[in-house]
């Protein structure tokens, strides 16, 4: 047997495994970088978040994944120099992380990695009937392992492309895994970038079960304050969206969007909720003259109205069950305030309250995926119906 398989085997044999999860997600803000103690799998996965940090992006890395971040056209040789650079970057990050947390490389069995993510885009969108869903995912994994001398899983939506799905949502196969209960219904929010959410029904079956996105959750009004406010990322504390007024006009405009009449679950990003469907819906609606602080008040009504409308069509029959929260945009008040005044009588918590850092929650999310990947497969979780297969994923980079 070779070594590597033989190394693979010992890690998969062992009682628990020291997995680091990364997440770059579409805010481009920094790397996720979760520690996690894993054991068991399927739905007998218990986990422990030993440390987590979000190592910041300066303005140079903004810069360059910008030029080539959900854009039509770029320069190819831009993507090609970028897809071993941040693979590097990331590797570079998570010595830096482990020199903090005092470990060495011997101490993690695999680092799972998401990648950044530059272009998505399921068949609906691109609409060419020669080709399907399809995702691109950089920062190569070989890169990443042999930059921190640890075994890397990496380039996890593929296989979920070739199985029949859209690449994504992959969050229903973590928090199905970790976060169903008997005791109650959950909703599974994660606000970033775009906002998505996972329906975990208290009967806990697996045909049941799913995630979506949603629509925009900060994109658009990260997008809005770094084009208008430069050397700002995004509006802290809502402080500009609470000193606008809604724009009824805009509002009806933002919603008029085919994403939004389609059937859960479903897939989108920036490449569609972007500044030009902004403006789009600004000359439809005859709102060119908004000020600043009303179009910022209207993105964020917009990000919780289409929030809200998903849960209320998920849970219309029930009025028992719970909200956990995750991701940047719990830290928005107006955004949290605006779901809550809607669901008066729903309970909304976040991902903190079952022991998982909100923040860290897409991160621990591919630590488990590299977790199934080494040691899972007997417990088939799959829903072809709903596009969610039962699949392995991951690719496996070895670091020499
Ligand atoms: N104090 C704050 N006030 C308002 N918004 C905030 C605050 N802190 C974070 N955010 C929002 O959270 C965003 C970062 O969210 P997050 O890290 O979840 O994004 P992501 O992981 O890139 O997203 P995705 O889930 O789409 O991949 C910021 O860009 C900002 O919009
Ligand atoms: C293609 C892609 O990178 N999608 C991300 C993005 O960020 C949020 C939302 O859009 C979600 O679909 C997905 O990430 C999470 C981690 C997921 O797959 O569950």
């Amino acid at each position: 047997m070779h070594s590597h398989i033989q190394q693979l085997y010992a890690i998969a044999a062992k009682p628990s495994r020291k997995v680091i999860g990364l997440m770059s997600g579409t805010s481009l803000d920094g790397l996720d970088v979760a520690l996690c103690e894993l054991s068991g799998e399927g739905l007998n996965t218990t986990i422990r978040l030993l440390q987590f940090c979000t190592v910041d992006y300066d303005t140079d890395y903004k810069r360059r994944v910008k030029a080539v971040f959900s854009k039509r056209e770029v320069d190819l040789q831009a993507v090609t120099l970028l897809n071993p650079w941040i693979g590097v970057e990331h590797g570079r990050m998570i010595n830096h992380c482990l020199a903090q947390w005092q470990l060495n490389a011997a101490d993690i069995d695999v680092i799972a990695s998401h990648g950044q993510t530059i272009f998505h885009c399921p068949k609906r969108q691109h609409n060419l009937a020669d080709y399907s869903n399809a995702t691109l995912q950089i920062g190569d994994g070989d890169h990443l392992a042999v930059t921190t001398g640890i075994t890397t899983i990496s380039d996890f939506r593929q296989k979920h492309i070739a199985a029949g799905g859209e690449g994504a949502p992959l969050a229903v196969y973590g928090d199905y895994l970790l976060f169903s209960s008997k005791d109650e219904n959950r909703i599974m929010l994660n606000i970033g970038g775009i906002a998505n959410f996972t329906w975990l029904p208290q009967t806990l079956d697996a045909e049941a079960v799913f995630s979506s996105d949603i629509g925009p959750g900060n994109t658009m009004m990260d997008a809005f304050i770094q084009k208008h406010y430069p050397g700002k990322y995004f509006d802290a504390d809502s402080n500009l969206a609470k000193a606008g007024k809604v724009s009824k006009p805009l509002l009806v405009a933002l919603k008029q969007d085919d994403f939004f009449a389609l059937q859960f679950p479903k897939t989108t990003g920036p490449e569609v909720f972007n500044l030009a469907y902004l403006a789009r819906a600004q000359q439809r609606s005859g709102t060119e003259q908004l000020s600043h602080a009303d179009i910022m008040a209207t993105l964020n009504c917009f990000s919780a109205d289409m929030i809200i409308t998903a849960i209320q069509q998920t849970t219309a029959a029930l009025d028992n069950f719970v909200i956990y929260a995750s991701g940047g945009g719990i830290h928005n008040p107006l955004l949290m305030a605006q779901i809550q005044a809607a669901l008066p009588d729903v309970v909304i918590k976040t991902t903190g309250d079952l022991g998982i850092n909100p923040d860290a929650k897409e991160a621990v999310l591919f630590a488990v995926l590299a977790n199934e990947c080494l040691v899972g497969g007997k417990q088939k979780f799959s829903n072809a119906r709903e596009g969610i297969p039962g699949v392995t994923m991951g690719k496996i980079s070895f670091a020499d």
